[in-house]
C-alpha cells in the first residue's frame, strides 16, 4: 500500500530523519511511537506531502510519490490528514468545516456532511455550531469527518487525542479506530504515548533521534524489545545481568528461558513486570518486601534479598498481604528478552 524507502532529512545541519524504511498494508493501523523531537511530525508531513525529505522514495499503491525525479503535491496525494491541534477553520461551521473540500451541490454536500457526522457519531444538530461551541472530543471527530470526506486510502493522525482527558481520549482512540477499520482506511498514527499505540496499532514503528529503532506487532515490541531503550521506552521493565547459554538465562532470580539456543554469554536480560509472581506465605522465600507504595489499583513494592545484587521495584496488582517486611518467593512466568549488546 504505501511504502517508504530510505528516506532521510535535514534541516540546516540537524539530521532529523534518516534512512527510514516502513510498510503499511491496505486497510491496516501503524502507530509510530517516540520521544519528543524524534521526528514524528516531520516525517507525517513529508507522507502527507508538506514537506520534502532528501532522499528516498515513496509509493502508494504503486504510485511514486516521491523520488529525485517526482514529487506528487499534497492536494493530489488522496492522503487524509488530521494535525495535533487548530485542525478546524474557527470561521467556519462545524457543517462547511466538514463539507470544505467537497464539489457537489449544496444540497448533495448537505446529505454527504450528514453521513459522515452519522460515522463519527456526531449529532447532525452540531452541524450549525462554531468548532469553539464542541468539546475537544468533537473538535477531533470533525476534524477526522472532514479528511474522511475525501475518501482518503490513507489517513494520517498527529497525536489527535493527546487534548483529550484520559476517558474520552480512549473512548475517541477506540471510536476512531473502529470506524477507520470499518471504512477500509490505512492509518498511520504517532504518538509519544506508549500505551496509546500499543492498543491503536497492529505495527508499531518505534522511533529515536529519526531512525526506527525496531518495527513489529505490538506483542513483539512490548515483549521483545531490541535494546534497553525501547525496552523502557515501552513500559516498566526490570533488566538484569544474566548467564546465557543453551536457551537458559541465569540471573539473580533464578533460571529463565530465552527461547534462543544460539545466545551465549555475558548478557542482559529484560522482564516485565507482570512476568514476576509474587507469592506471599510461601515455605520458601527468597525477598523480603521493604517497601510499599500503593496508589490504588496498583502498588511498587520493593522487594530486597540477600542474593540480590541491587533491590527490584515491581509494580503489581494491589493485595492486601502486601506489607511492609513481609516475607514474599519470587519467580518468573514466560520468557526474558535477550537485549541488544
Ligand atoms: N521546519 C523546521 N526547521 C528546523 N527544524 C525543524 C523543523 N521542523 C522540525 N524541526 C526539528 O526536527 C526535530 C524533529 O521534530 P518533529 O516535530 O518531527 O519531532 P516529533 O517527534 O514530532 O516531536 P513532538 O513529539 O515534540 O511533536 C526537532 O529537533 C525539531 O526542532
Amino acid at each position: 500500500m504505501i511504502e517508504l524507502s530510505n528516506i532521510s532529512k535535514k534541516f540546516g545541519q540537524t539530521t532529523v530523519l534518516d534512512d527510514l524504511n516502513l510498510k503499511v498494508e491496505a486497510g491496516s493501523r501503524t502507530a509510530i511511537v517516540g520521544p519528543s523531537g524524534s521526528g514524528k511530525t516531520t516525517l507525517l508531513r513529508i507522507l502527507a506531502g508538506f514537506e520534502t525529505p532528501d532522499a528516498g522514495q515513496i509509493t502508494l499503491s504503486n504510485q511514486v510519490l516521491f523520488d529525485q525525479h517526482t514529487f506528487v503535491p499534497a492536494h493530489e496525494r488522496g492522503i487524509g490528514f488530521v494535525p495535533q491541534e487548530g485542525a478546524l477553520f474557527p470561521h467556519m461551521k462545524v457543517g462547511d468545516n466538514i463539507a470544505y473540500g467537497l464539489k457537489g451541490s449544496k444540497e448533495e454536500n448537505r446529505l454527504r456532511v450528514a453521513e459522515l457526522m452519522e460515522l463519527v457519531s456526531l449529532d447532525n444538530r452540531l452541524a450549525s455550531h462554531w468548532s469553539h461551541e464542541i468539546s475537544g472530543g468533537q473538535q477531533q471527530r470533525v476534524a477526522l469527518a472532514r479528511a474522511l470526506a475525501q475518501k482518503p486510502a490513507l489517513m494520517l493522525l498527529d497525536e489527535p487525542f493527546s487534548a483529550l482527558d484520559t476517558g474520552l481520549r480512549a473512548a475517541t482512540r477506540k471510536a476512531t479506530a473502529d470506524l477507520l477499520e470499518q471504512a477500509g482506511v490505512a492509518t498511520i498514527l504517532v504518538t509519544h504515548d506508549q500505551q496509546e499505540a500499543l492498543s491503536f496499532a497492529s505495527q508499531i514503528a518505534v522511533i529515536r533521534n529519526g531512525r526506527f529503532t525496531q518495527v513489529g506487532t505490538p506483542v513483539e515490541v512490548y515483549s521483545r524489545p531490541v535494546d534497553e531503550e525501547t525496552a523502557l521506552f515501552l513500559g516498566d521493565a526490570l533488566i538484569f545481568a544474566a548467564q546465557v547459554q543453551d536457551g537458559m538465562a541465569r540471573c539473580c532470580l533464578g533460571d529463565v528461558s530465552v527461547g534462543n539456543p544460539h545466545l551465549t554469554g555475558n548478557r542482559r536480560i529484560m522482564l516485565r513486570p507482570e512476568q514476576l509472581r509474587i507469592m506471599a506465605d510461601h515455605p520458601q522465600p527468597t525477598a523480603i518486601v521493604s517497601e510499599v507504595d500503593f496508589t490504588g489499583h496498583l502498588s511498587t513494592l520493593t522487594l530486597t534479598s540477600p542474593d540480590w545484587p541491587m533491590a527490584l521495584q515491581v509494580k503489581t496488582l494491589s493485595q492486601q498481604h502486601w506489607q511492609k517486611g513481609a516475607a514474599v518467593k519470587v519467580t518468573i512466568n514466560g520468557q526474558a528478552c535477550v537485549l541488544a549488546a
